[in-house]
């Protein structure tokens, strides 16, 4: 499809040109302001299988030329929504070396560091997440924010490589590890609302839960995620640092966000 960007002439305010779901309904992110919520005491703990994976599988991570993503095995999925939805990539929105304000979704205005979403795709009704991606049930992503804190080990097992991806397009495969281990604790808490893609081509196709904790890693784990990777490809003399990927909050309209949290 058209290229896009985060910045500049293709930057968000000109994704509806070419990608007109962009300029549509139930886009995301949102602003999670108190007076939008409402508590459902129905939304159960999310409960993820398989994700402790075993260090003899591999993943593929790779700089996109938009985040980095770790590519994710199909058998591990959300076993609490009301259909199966499982695992196909991870990637994270960040932002600058000196902007500790990279999250896509927010909480009453504040932005955290950054943010990670893991991608679902409906696998009890499309075969892939190609075929789900523009379906209204398609998707279910789970939204982490990353917060500046405690060194964080779990991150550590990739973040170690992305001197090795660099540039746009480049990827390399890595051991797997357990993934379980980068989400938050308290999986009860947490955002629940109807929205779409962050990134064209901005599909409303997204059930939306984030974590209402977020996870923490060191500044100097951040500082490598937000100075290490290029939006260039490597042959380009011209480089573009890959930094401030993420879209600002959308028009809630009279969309409600549930939260499965009293206070
Ligand atoms: N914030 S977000 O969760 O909405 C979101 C992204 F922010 C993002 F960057 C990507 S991407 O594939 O890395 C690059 C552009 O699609 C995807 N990729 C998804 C969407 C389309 C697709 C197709 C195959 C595999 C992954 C994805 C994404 F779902
Ligand atoms: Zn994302």
């Amino acid at each position: 499809g058209a290229k896009w960007s985060y910045n500049g002439p293709d930057g968000e305010h000109n994704w509806s040109c070419n990608y007109p779901f962009c300029g549509g309904a139930f886009q995301s992110p949102i602003d999670f302001q108190t007076h939008l919520l409402r508590y459902d005491s129905n939304l159960p703990p999310i409960q993820v299988q398989n994700y402790n994976l075993s260090t003899n599988e591999q993943l593929t991570l790779s700089n996109n030329g938009h985040s980095v993503q770790l590519s994710l095995p199909s058998h591990m999925y959300i076993s609490s929504l009301p259909h199966k939805y499982s695992a196909a990539q991870l990637h994270f929105h960040w932002g600058s070396s000196n902007q500790l304000t990279g999250s896509e979704h927010t909480v009453n205005g504040k932005q955290f560091a950054g943010e990670m979403h893991v991608v679902h795709f409906n696998s009890d009704k499309y075969p892939n997440i190609s075929m789900a991606v523009d379906k209204h049930d398609g998707l279910a992503v789970l939204g982490v924010f990353i917060a500046i804190g405690e060194f964080n080990p779990a991150f550590e097992k990739f973040f170690k490589y992305l001197n090795g991806i660099k540039y746009r397009d480049q990827k390399i495969q890595v051991p797997a590890f357990n993934i379980h281990a980068l989400l938050p604790s308290h999986l009860d808490e947490y955002y629940r609302y109807d929205g779409s893609l962050t990134t064209p081509p901005c599909y409303p196709s997204v059930l939306w839960t984030v974590f209402r904790r977020p996870v923490t890693i060191s500044q100097k784990q951040f500082l490598a995620l937000a100075t290490a990777l290029y939006a260039s490809y490597a042959q380009e003399s011209a480089t573009v640092p890959l930094h401030g990927n993420y879209r600002k909050p959308q028009l809630a309209d009279n969309r409600v966000v549930l939260v499965s949290f009293k206070d």
